[in-house]
């Protein structure tokens, strides 16, 4: 059984041409090809949690992924990038409900590869992937949900709904940087939002046209993916960043652009009238709405408490306080003539992949990235998201 691995491996790798040697933080290492042949891989991992300087370690010796189910496959990692979520997981964000639900997949805590989304080549199936599906070879693009282990390694394992073959029209450096940003905004705007069915509402002229959404922290990962999806479905974009991330978000194309710098934005943006949907990339949270003299029917924020605060009080106190913090910012709300407050989440969902591939082939959809470290620089990578004022996203080329 070991053997066939190795061979399927060796052989999909050796296609790659990945036979030079690499060296990471001073220790030379055998390639990937070379280590799966022992079940072994490269990658960046924690043994518990704290600040990434001291906890992320790099490792040539961790054990390969294996296929648990008829419906997941191997990916070859190419390219994956990184999100705040990394490094909040690396601080112990969300360790209870997350670690709960890795023990009840039959994971473990530690050690904890993070990444959450990737762009590679398949290299070992399931037998219940038929080959009209995917097949050994094909390049893809997907994401790992949150509480398994993740992409910033060699190789990572994941079931087929959270798979696709990735745009042609997009590099490997792009394509592992839109899908769970992507996903996160799509699942605010559709399934939260109702901006429309699951698959969007684009049409010729533009299933939003008409309506308004303000996005703040439009120059974040999230940010910058969720105007252009807005723009493509024909909306009205209003959006609020800093100074110097005015040029970057007005090339997106968005109407109306404020500095949330600026003392006179909030007044501003409350002249403009009612908007369909507040979505919130920066965040500001739930009480941010009732902070603001603005109209909306819907304000949406990635910025839930959920996990913050079973974290902190267990899951019973911890959910009451969930329960009772929507709870108040919707009365407050709802007492200022604005409509609901929501949490919105990243969400693998097959349909939000399909959206995203389809605006990327329609050359709608363009991730801005704003570097691109070297695997050997992982932590540097971690390093960067730590500093915040992010523009775009940053993502770790493995090649
Ligand atoms: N619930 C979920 O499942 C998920 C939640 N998230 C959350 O969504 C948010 C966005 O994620 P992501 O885009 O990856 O994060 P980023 O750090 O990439 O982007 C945040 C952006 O917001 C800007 N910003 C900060 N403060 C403000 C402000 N007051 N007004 C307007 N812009 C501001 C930042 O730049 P600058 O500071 O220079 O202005 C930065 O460009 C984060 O809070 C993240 O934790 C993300 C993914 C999933």
């Amino acid at each position: 059984m070991v053997l066939t691995r190795c061979i399927l491996l060796s052989a999909s790798a050796a296609k790659l041409g990945d036979l030079a040697l690499c060296s990471v933080r001073g220790l030379t290492t055998a390639t990937a090809t070379a280590n799966a042949c022992y079940g072994k891989m490269s990658g960046w991992q924690i043994h518990s949690y704290g600040n990434p300087q001291e906890e992320v370690q790099f490792s040539d010796g961790i054990k390969m992924p294996t296929l648990k189910s008829p419906t997941q496959l191997l990916v070859k990692v190419k390219a994956a990038s990184v999100n705040p979520i990394d490094v909040a997981m690396i601080n112990g964000y969300g360790a209870s409900v997350l670690n709960t639900l890795r023990c009840k997949d039959g994971g473990i805590e530690f050690p904890l590869v993070l990444g959450r989304d990737f762009c590679g080549e398949i290299v070992q199936k399931g037998l219940g992937i038929s080959s009209r599906e995917l097949e050994v070879g094909d390049e893809v693009w997907g994401v790992v949900p949150v509480h398994l282990q993740g992409c910033h390694a060699d190789y990572v394992a994941v079931e087929k709904y959270c798979l696709f073959k990735k745009p042609s029209n997009l590099s490997k450096i792009d394509a592992s940087a839109v899908l769970y940003a992507g996903l996160t905004a799509w699942s605010g705007l559709y399934l939260t939002g109702h901006l429309g069915d699951l698959l969007g509402a684009i049409s010729p002229v533009g299933g939003g046209r008409g309506k308004k959404v303000l996005v703040l922290g439009a120059s974040g990962g999230v940010g910058t993916l969720a105007v252009q999806m807005l723009l493509a479905e024909g909306v009205e974009v209003f959006a609020t960043c800093s100074a110097d991330a005015m040029q970057l978000v007005s090339n997106l194309g968005v109407h109306y652009l404020l500095d949330y710098n600026d003392p006179t934005h909030v007044q501003s943006i409350a002249s403009v009238g009612r908007f369909d949907i507040v979505l919130d990339c920066a965040g500001k949270g739930t009480e941010y709405a009732s902070e603001v003299p603005w109209l909306f029917d819907q304000y949406i924020t990635f910025n839930s408490p959920v996990l913050k605060n079973i974290d902190a009080h267990g899951f019973g106190a911890g959910m009451y306080r969930n329960a009772a913090e929507l709870v108040r910012s919707n009365v407050t709300a709802l007492n200022s003539r604005q409509g609901p407050v929501k949490w919105g989440y990243f969400m693998p969902a097959p349909q939000g992949i399909a959206y995203l591939q389809r605006l990327v082939e329609k050359g709608k959809l363009l991730p801005v990235v704003e570097k691109v470290y070297p695997f050997a620089k992982t932590l540097e990578a971690y390093e960067r998201i730590e500093q915040k004022h992010l523009r775009g996203k940053i993502v770790i080329d493995f090649e």
